[in-house]
């Protein structure tokens, strides 16, 4: 169950890198960099402000499986992740059983869900079988952005920045069970996204139906089963 990150990490946190010659710096626009001198860092408030501008790039940035499909006005990185933390709020925890009784805490799942693609903030969003981009290259960027990410915001609070390091790493290796729901969670997400643009666009998108099978817990596999009736109803009546 517990995956690793996909490349070597010592076991101290203070000496973790992920080599890349990719570096997150370089990603920042000139649009936050040229308003933001060096100056400007001297305080704890001035580095926050520019941790929240970098999350505007979250806002900013149309989703990469919706623009290779030339899908209009596609939704944001940050859509997507505003969905699944709603999703979380609404999952009834009864619903879901990790075997070994202890509670599932779905506001560890809401969290999970607001930072786990956070780090596409710098790295971008990389489509699964990206030819240019491998896995294990995806994951030291990301890896490389949420400790840079993280190192901003604990200039302001090292206790708050941790925490959202470790709950990225939990969703990165899928290492508790509130980040395996949260891993199905963005598997529906994605199916309620693919139907509503079939429908928008009278299109059909079979390829993103592909993730029903890696979702794994039966109350999620339920939510999509019942969405994947409704839109083959829609291919029906539409002919599609
Ligand atoms: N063309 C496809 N694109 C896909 C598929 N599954 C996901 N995606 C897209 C959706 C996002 O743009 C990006 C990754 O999303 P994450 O939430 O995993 O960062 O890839 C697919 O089957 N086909
Ligand atoms: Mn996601």
């Amino acid at each position: 169950m517990l995956k690793k990150l996909p490349f070597k990490r010592s076991m101290s946190t203070s000496s973790l890198s992920a080599e890349t010659l990719w570096d997150p710096k370089s990603n920042i626009p000139d649009s936050i960099i040229n308003y933001i001198s060096e100056s400007n860092y001297s305080n704890k408030y001035s580095q926050l402000n520019f941790f929240f501008q970098l999350i505007s790039l979250l806002k900013q940035q149309k989703r990469t499986g919706w623009i290779n499909m030339g899908i209009p006005n596609p939704e944001s990185i940050s859509d997507h992740m505003y969905r699944m933390s709603i999703i979380s709020m609404v999952l009834d925890s009864k619903n879901f059983n990790n075997n070994n009784g202890e509670l599932i805490d779905f506001s560890k799942c809401c969290k999970i869900a607001l930072v786990h693609d956070i780090a596409e903030s710098l790295v971008g969003d990389i489509v699964p079988h990206d030819l240019n981009i491998d896995k294990v290259e995806k994951s030291k960027r990301e890896y490389k952005a949420i400790l840079y990410l993280c190192e901003i915001i604990g200039k302001y609070s090292l206790e708050n920045a941790n925490e959202i390091k470790e709950l990225w790493i939990d969703y990165e290796c899928q290492r508790n069970f509130e980040s395996t729901i949260v891993k199905d969670i963005d598997k529906y997400e994605l199916l309620i996204q693919t139907f509503e643009y079939e429908r928008l666009n009278n299109v059909r998108m079979d390829e993103f139906y592909s993730c029903r099978k890696v979702i794994k817990h039966e109350e999620i596999q339920k939510l999509a089963d019942e969405l994947i009736n409704q839109r083959n109803e829609f291919l029906k009546l539409n002919n599609l």
